[in-house]
This record gives structure tokens, C-alpha cells and sequence, in this order.
């Protein structure tokens, strides 16, 4: 089926192979989705010889210690309620909450964390409010301090669990709450029993973890693991940790419980998402994260940045886990209720996280979306663009076009064409209808005789007869969201 002229061209796509085999690309059976400003949409579906993405982690990079590695079994703890609710920005309704609480137990992650019961009378009423909705899948957590008062309040909510926090670093002992790691101890096993006696789950992390001393942790880690804990956490509370340091506690740790190991990273100094992988490599089974990455500060390891990364490492089991095309909706949800843009460079749903644009790239991409991309689109319902009508441009990404619109040139017509879309291109970005009107004066002046390659003067002549009146505006800009600002092309939108 040919794309009607006034469409992109979209190839059909594969992305990530998740086995060895070869596989390629059916390129005689384009999908048309819609976009202008000089982007073609290109998706590949039908595959042969298309080598995979990644070789497996274990099979080129296989180490020793792999077996400690929980890249391919690990879950969500999703605190957009309760850390996200700690972003300078963030008020959200009950209304709101609710929404995201249906959204996230849609979308499949294995627990909500909520805010504390007793940072408000409508955090307790929330948290109650939530904890009724009956959501099919995400238990319910709430988050305290490690308190006796917080955790009465926390049981009668009717939560699935209580995420008990102490910090455990000299700064946060001398200068947060004043207590010792004796008095730590003491109050962590008191809090913990009682929690426990009410027969839901109980985790104990130790706040500000990377600045703590280490057998401080190990002793207060292996005390309430030996007394029951369903996890332990871990949290790199200002987000100093690398990801060596953070493999190095969570392998040794691992050694030392036997319950699960939460981890938690702040993203300060832009290692939240890697740090999260690594803890995982070592042992860890639980990450927290929030959509988009809000919390304090600069926030924790984003969902989707997560979900990114951890489709490299296995497909097929974020697949099998998450519905990844709700992400999207998910993240411009919260988005619009802390009044925030989504980033242009955000994972997987950022405008461009898809779009291709050198000539290079486009290349390569229309012959196989493996080449220069390591995720697929349409794992997350997202569409892949090839941009086409500026001055990095080349004559392949040109000659789909033309096939799309059905035109018959030959390639010597294409480069001589494409070299003058390059040099408008010179002057400002040319949107799809101007270059679609380009090739299409080009292949009628050709037809008609009017023109030859090479006669560029000719073909100035008559792109000056056709289209006397060219907006000299930029265009095909956009605004840097994954929103749909007036004059830009359609970038990212889901595909159908
Ligand atoms: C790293 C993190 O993100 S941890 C989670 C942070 N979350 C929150 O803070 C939830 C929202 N917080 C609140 O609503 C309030 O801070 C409350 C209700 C928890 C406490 O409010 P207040 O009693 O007015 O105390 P305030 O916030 O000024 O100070 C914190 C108090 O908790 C104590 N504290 C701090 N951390 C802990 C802890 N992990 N366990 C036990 N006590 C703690 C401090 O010593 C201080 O006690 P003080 O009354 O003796 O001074
Ligand atoms: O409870 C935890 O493990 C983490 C608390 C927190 O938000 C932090 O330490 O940054
Ligand atoms: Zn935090």
C-alpha cells in the first residue's frame, strides 16, 4: 500500500532484538503515521537480518559475581506519592492522588508509597482513602519516620506496609534527630514488632546510608533483619554514591540479610538511574523511583529512566511486567499537576527520544532502527521520526520521501534535488510541505522537460513561480516538551 502524499514516511519497526538471530527489515510495506516539518516517520516491522541490539549481559559480559545480579527479577516501589510529594512544586488533591494511584497500579508497579499519615490530618485521610480503592495489583505502603506515634497511625490506615527511615550518617544523628546508633537500634525493633504484630509488611532503611559507617549499618541491618523484617533499605539520601559504591554496600549487605533490599537514589549529581542499576546487579530487589524523577531537591531515579535501562538488560521482562505504553500518559499526568514541562531529553517519551536527524543516522535508521537505536518506540507506544528537512540532511532520507509520495526519480534526481533542500535548509529549516512541494516541482519540471539535473537556476525559476510567498519564519522548532505546541511537527505522539 503506498502512503497517501500528504504523509510521512514511516518505515515499520522492529528496535531491540531479544534473541540472536538475524533479522531484517520489510521496507515494501511502509506504515503511515502523521508529522510535518520535514520529519519522516520511520518504523520497520517485519524483520530479517537485523543483528540484535545487545548481546546479552551475561553472555559477552558474564563475571563471576553475576549470580548476585537482579537485573532480570526486581520491583517498582513507586513514591511519587510520598517522595514526589516532597518536590518543591507538588499539591496534589486527593482527587489527583487517586488518579495516579489507579494509574500506577494500571501501569503495573509492585507498591505505592504514600506520604505519612502524620505529616497532616489529609495525609492520614488520603492515605485511608487510597488504601479503599481496592487498586488489582500495587500494594500500599506508607512511609514514617522511625517513631512509635507515626507507626500507630500508619497501622490504622489500612496500608499493605510501613516503610520505616532513620538516618543513620553522624550528620543526620547530630543534627536531624540527636540519637545514637543504641537509641537507633532500640526504637527500630520496637517500632518493627509492633508493625509486624499487626501482621503487614515492615521495612527498615537507614536514611543518609552512603555517609554512615559501615558497621554501623551492617549491625543495625543484620539486628532487624534477624527480627523479621520484609526488607531492608538503602539510601543515598543526597545522592553522593557512584555506582561502584553503591555495588560495593548492596553486594556486601547482601552477604549480611537474607530479607530484601530495597535501594533509594537521589539524583544530585545525575547518577540516580545508574545507581539504581547497579544495586540491582548486586542484589538489591527493589528500587524506588517517581514519575519523572520528582522528590526533594532534584529528585530520585525517574520511572521511566528506570524502565529504559532495564529494557536493555531484559525486554522481555519489563514487558512482561509493565503496561510501558501508559508511561507516557502517566508522566504528563503528573507533569500537569506540579505544573511542570516534561524535559526534551527525557527517557523514552522526551520529544526526541525518536527522532533521527543527520543524514548519517537517517541513513542507517530507514534500514534498520537497530543501528542508532537501542530501544523501540513501539515497545512504549511511541512513534520514531527521521527529520529530513534541514541542512544535515541527505539524499536517502530525501529518496523515502519521495517514495512515500509515490514520485518516480532517480537517484541522480534525488541527490540534485536534495542538495537543493540543503541549501534552503542553509537559510532556515524546511517544514514537510515545503520540502514535499520541492520534490514535487522538482519531478514535474523533470517530466514536463522543463528541467535537467543540474540546472539549478532552473529549478529556482520555478519553485519561485510555485511557491512565490515561502514563510521565511523558522518552523519545525519545537518547544522542547512532549506536549503539541501550534507549529511543530507531531513528534512522539503514540502511534496508532
Ligand atoms: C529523607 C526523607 O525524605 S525522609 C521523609 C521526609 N518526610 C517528611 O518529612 C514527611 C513530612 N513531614 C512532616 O509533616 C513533619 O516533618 C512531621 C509531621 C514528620 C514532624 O513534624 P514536627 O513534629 O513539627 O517536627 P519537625 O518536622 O520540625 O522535625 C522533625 C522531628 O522528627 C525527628 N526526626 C527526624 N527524623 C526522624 C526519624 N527518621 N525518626 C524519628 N524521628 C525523626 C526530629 O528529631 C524532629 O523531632 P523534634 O520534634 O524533637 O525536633
Ligand atoms: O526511606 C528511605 O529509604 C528513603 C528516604 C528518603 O527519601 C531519602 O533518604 O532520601
Ligand atoms: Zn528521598
Amino acid at each position: 500500500m503506498c502512503p497517501p502524499p500528504d504523509q510521512p514516511i514511516v518505515a515499520n519497526g522492529n528496535g531491540v532484538a531479544a534473541d540472536e538471530e538475524m533479522v531484517a527489515i520489510d521496507t515494501t510495506t511502509p506504515h503511515i503515521s502523521s508529522s510535518t516539518n520535514g520529519h519522516v516517520n520511520a518504523v520497520n516491522e517485519t524483520t530479517t537480518q537485523q543483528p540484535p541490539a545487545v548481546k546479552s549481559h551475561k553472555g559477552v559480559y558474564g563475571r563471576a559475581s553475576d549470580f548476585l545480579s537482579n537485573t532480570s527479577n526486581w520491583k517498582i516501589i513507586e513514591s511519587t506519592l510520598r517522595e514526589g510529594e516532597q518536590f518543591a512544586n507538588a499539591f496534589f488533591t486527593l482527587e489527583t492522588k487517586i488518579k495516579i494511584a489507579k494509574m500506577l497500579d494500571e501501569f503495573g508497579v509492585e507498591y505505592i508509597e504514600l506520604t505519612s499519615p502524620a505529616a497532616s490530618p489529609e495525609s492520614k485521610a488520603h492515605c485511608e482513602a487510597i488504601c479503599k480503592l481496592g487498586l488489582k495489583r500495587t500494594k500500599i505502603l506508607t512511609h514514617i519516620r522511625c517513631h512509635m506515634d507515626d507507626a500507630r497511625l500508619a497501622v490504622e490506615t489500612g496500608v499493605d506496609g510501613v516503610d520505616v527511615v532513620i538516618g543513620t550518617s553522624s550528620f543526620l544523628r547530630e543534627h536531624s534527630h540527636g540519637k545514637d546508633m543504641t537509641w537507633i537500634t532500640k526504637k527500630a525493633i520496637e517500632v518493627i514488632e509492633f508493625v509486624k504484630s499487626k501482621g503487614i509488611e515492615i521495612r527498615f532503611s537507614s536514611e543518609d546510608s552512603f555517609r554512615s559507617e559501615l558497621v554501623d549499618l551492617l549491625s543495625i541491618y543484620r539486628t532487624v533483619d534477624k527480627i523479621g523484617v520484609n526488607r531492608v533499605g538503602v539510601a543515598d539520601t543526597v545522592g553522593c554514591a557512584d555506582a561502584r559504591q553503591v555495588y560495593d554496600l548492596v553486594r556486601t549487605l547482601r552477604g549480611v540479610v537474607s530479607c530484601d533490599i530495597e535501594t533509594h537514589f537521589h539524583n544530585d549529581t545525575g547518577c540516580a538511574i545508574a545507581n539504581a542499576y547497579s544495586a540491582l546487579e548486586a542484589g538489591a530487589t527493589h528500587v524506588d523511583t517517581s514519575i519523572l524523577g520528582i522528590g526533594e531537591r532534584n529528585g530520585i531515579t525517574p520511572l521511566g529512566g528506570l524502565i529504559a535501562r532495564m529494557m536493555v538488560a531484559d525486554p522481555d521482562y519489563v514487558k512482561s511486567k509493565y503496561n510501558l505504553s501508559m508511561l507516557r500518559e502517566l508522566e504528563n499526568v503528573v507533569a500537569e499537576a506540579v505544573e511542570i514541562q516534561v524535559p526534551f531529553n527525557n527517557y523514552i517519551t522526551g520529544f526526541c527520544a525518536f527522532t533521527h536527524k543527520a543524514g548519517i543516522h537517517a541513513k542507517a535508521i530507514l534500514a534498520n532502527p537497530s543501528t542508532y537505536e537501542i530501544l523501540n518506540p513501539a515497545d512504549f507506544g511511541m512513534t520514531r521520526y527521521v527529520s529530513i528537512g534541514h541542512r544535515l540532511t541527505g539524499w536517502n532520507a530525501v529518496k523515502s520521501r519521495v517514495e512515500q509520495l509515490n514520485l518516480s526519480m532517480t537517484d541522480e534526481q534525488i541527490k540534485d534535488a536534495t542538495a537543493k533542500i540543503k541549501e534552503l535548509a542553509d537559510i532556515k529549516t524546511q517544514s514537510m510541505e515545503d520540502v514535499d512541494m520541492i520534490l514535487r516541482i522538482y519531478h514535474t519540471g523533470i517530466k514536463t522537460g522543463d528541467l535537467k539535473v543540474g540546472q539549478s537556476a532552473v529549478l529556482d525559476k520555478l519553485l519561485e513561480q510555485h511557491m512565490p510567498s515561502r514563510d521565511s519564519s523558522p518552523s519545525g522548532r519545537s518547544n522542547g516538551t512532549n506536549g503539541t505546541p501550534a507549529k511543530r511537527a507531531r513528534i512522539g505522539e503514540p502511534s496508532a
